[in-house]
């Protein structure tokens, strides 16, 4: 298919019956293999495929550099701080400006000592971080908002959920980032994906759960998930992609393995990548096209150029030749680590500073004049081979790949999965659920036939109980948003589609389970049935304001202790001012606001004035004592008419649990961001 016009193959191949699309296409994954074998690293190992090769983007950067207000001047004596980190005005330099270029069908190591900021300009070249100074372009623009459509980041920590499959991990990102061919079968997908499974060597536990041993969920390997971690990235078929030390936990064959199939894939379809790594053994350095050294305090570029050229540069420049035995790049990081006994940082520094940069300054300023495809053309010339297995969607003018609604079914059906497969979340809530019945019958048994202030104590202990159920799904929420976050910051899909299906699961699950308790604990007290509706959906409103509440922290709080932290002064708030302890009698009268804002307060008046009615001398076993109306009266809860009472209830904890959940929204998209 090399070389052919496009268009007339274009109208000839959407001509060519199933069988032979689906051949072309088998052919296509069976050579990508055979490709793969062939990378060792040797000029034109690997043949340029013409026709997947298109839509290309090349990175430019401009005295790109990163600093921090640093706390240490006030801290430290001024002597022991290092000159060249922390400047007059108290900012501490993480990255020295850095500018250079780099075209695609590049395979770029960027290495340095640990703290040198590898992560810090990767996280700045991807979109993640914003710079201090200095610009970024993509073929000689500024990024624009799709960005994201054609770039791709990964990061050092593997974050995923753990009762997902290989496989599932994989389809997630396919389906939300590329749109499929027409004539492109599941099944032909599913071929496709499983030859990326067999080159990242994931091919046999593509059926096994990710698992997460923080969660004490058994799963994959570390390996193993690093390695996952770069593949589904790679299927999402980016011309930029950015990974964060994406050999490291790998065995040496491992990481030489996914190296190769790197180089393949910048060389084969002139995909730009630029990597970060840690002393790669020779035949993994050999790999890469170009490098980065950085040296540390600050970090800052000492080298930039082909990776051939080191060892000449070494020689001449350096004085220092690589010896023969000895791998270069574990060399080299002994000379340009400050503070080792064989550090020649400075003369790298010197070199750099006098020669090189000036080249590469040159070079920047002389490429962001060249005219070059825009991001939208880079997105249609992407698209144009995939015509060959049929007709595509038309391209969209978004950051996002797929439609709205295509990223809400994908992450929905995803939630859904996850919570049918965490069955200790869903079932630990029932249990719970189940406990607390027995518990509250044991405590409470028989109790309609007691005296009325017993029964408040009943109501109260209730809506207390709801009040703090959903205090638990803190710390899980939590984590789930920092996977949500890195997966949001990569533009899979937007927050909203995750913030729907989430809400309305989880606001399911607090009323199956809430629904439970009532169900299981009511016929053991001796009530009338005319009372459960009042208790069960007073208690149900209290449950649901609450639970916005703890989600609005779980957006807000860095993590699990800080939310918990910060939901004290509410829980303050609203169970110690709730109609029944302190009372809008009792209370004096500058904190009446907090009663009038306590969803416990308006919950345990409601039950009450609803026992008050049912509950008389002459009705049912309860309220026969005929204390109910005076009860009413010492909480003051006929000062106003009950409907009145119910439509302000209502309203207020309408508005206090929408309140809650849209400033979880916007924490959601605002705070807590990944690496900002
Ligand atoms: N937001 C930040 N707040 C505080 N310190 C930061 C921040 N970002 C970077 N640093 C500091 O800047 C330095 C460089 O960090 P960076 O993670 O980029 O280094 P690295 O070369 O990737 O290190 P490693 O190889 O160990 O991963 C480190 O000393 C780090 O602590």
């Amino acid at each position: 298919m090399e070389g052919a016009s496009e268009t007339a193959e274009g109208r000839t191949w959407n001509r060519q019956t199933t069988q032979e699309v689906t051949d072309l296409f088998n052919d296509r994954i069976r050579r990508s293999l055979d490709d793969l074998a062939a990378v060792t690293g040797e000029a034109e190992d690997v043949r340029r495929e013409e026709d997947f090769a298109r839509g290309t983007a090349c990175l430019t950067f401009q005295d790109v550099s990163f600093s921090l207000r640093s706390k240490l001047r006030q801290q430290e004596p001024k002597r022991s701080i290092s000159f060249r980190t922390i400047s007059g005005d108290g900012t501490k330099q993480i990255l020295a400006p850095i500018s250079g270029h780099y075209e695609p069908g590049n395979l770029v190591a960027l290495m340095g000592p640990s703290g040198s900021g590898k992560t810090t300009i990767l996280d700045i070249l991807a979109g993640k971080k914003a710079p201090t100074k200095g610009t970024v372009h993509v073929n000689g623009r500024p990024r624009d908002y799709l960005w994201n459509r054609i770039a791709a980041y990964v990061p050092q920590d593997d974050s995923m959920f753990a009762h997902l499959t290989v496989e599932e991990v994989m389809r997630f990102h396919a389906d939300l980032k590329m749109a499929r061919p027409s004539r492109v079968t599941p099944a032909m997908a599913r071929k496709q994906m499983e030859k990326t499974l067999q080159v990242f060597g994931l091919s046999e536990v593509r059926s096994s759960f990710v698992g997460d041993p923080a969660l004490g969920a058994r799963g994959i390997s570390g390996g193993q998930r690093r390695r996952l971690s770069v593949a589904r990235t790679i299927a999402c078929g980016a011309r930029i992609m950015f990974c964060d030390e994406p050999t490291s936990g790998l065995s040496a064959t491992d990481a030489e393995q996914l190296m190769r199939y790197m180089r393949l894939l910048s060389h084969k379809y002139s995909v730009l990548i630029i990597t970060s790594i840690h002393q790669p053994r020779r035949e993994v350095a050999r790999l890469f096209d170009e490098l980065i050294l950085l040296t540390s305090n600050p970090g800052r570029a000492v080298y930039q150029g082909p990776l051939d050229r080191l060892t000449g540069f070494m020689a001449e420049v350096i004085g220092h030749p690589i010896p023969v035995q000895v791998n270069p790049t574990d060399f080299c990081m002994d000379l340009i680590t400050p503070g080792t006994k064989s550090a020649r940082d400075q003369d790298f520094i010197k070199y750099y500073d006098e020669k090189q940069q000036e080249i590469i300054n040159a070079r920047v300023e002389e490429e962001l004049w060249k005219e070059r495809q825009t991001t939208i053309e880079i997105l249609q010339a992407v698209r144009e081979p995939m015509r060959v297995f049929g007709e595509l969607p038309p391209l969209r003018h978004s950051k996002y790949g797929v439609s709205f609604w295509q990223q809400l079914k994908v992450v929905a059906y995803r939630q859904i999965r996850l919570r049918r497969r965490d069955k200790m979340h869903f079932l630990g809530d029932l249990i719970g659920a189940v406990a607390k019945a027995v518990i509250f019958i044991l405590a409470f048994y028989e109790i309609g036939k007691k005296e009325a202030p017993l029964q408040s104590g009943y109501f109260f202990f209730v809506l207390m109980a709801c009040s703090i159920d959903q205090v638990k799904t803190m710390p899980k929420v939590i984590s789930e948003r920092t996977i949500m976050k890195m997966e949001t910051s990569e533009a899979l899909y937007s927050e909203w589609a995750y913030i729907i299906p989430f809400t309305i699961m989880s606001l399911a699950q607090a009323i199956i389970t809430h629904a439970v308790f009532m169900a299981l604990m009511w016929p053991f007290l001796s009530y009338p049935a005319s009372l459960f509706k009042y208790v069960w959906f007073w208690s149900l409103m209290v449950n649901i304001v609450m639970d916005s509440l703890y989600l609005m922290l779980s957006g807000i709080a860095k993590d699990a202790t800080a939310a918990q932290v910060m939901s004290l002064p509410f829980l303050i708030i609203f169970m110690l001012y709730n109609g029944f302890t302190v009372t809008s009698v009792t209370c004096p009268k500058w904190l009446l606001w907090a009663i009038k804002i306590s969803p416990v307060a308006y919950a345990m008046q409601a039950i009450t004035v609803a026992a008050s009615e049912i509950c008389v001398p002459d009705g049912p076993s309860c309220g026969q004592d005929g204390l109910f109306p005076a009860i009413v009266a010492h909480f003051g809860y006929n000062l106003r008419p009950r409907e009145v009472q119910t439509r302000e209830a209502l309203m207020v904890m309408c508005i206090i649990s929408l309140l809650f959940r849209a400033i979880h929204v916007v924490s959601l998209k605002f705070l807590n961001n990944i690496r900002r």
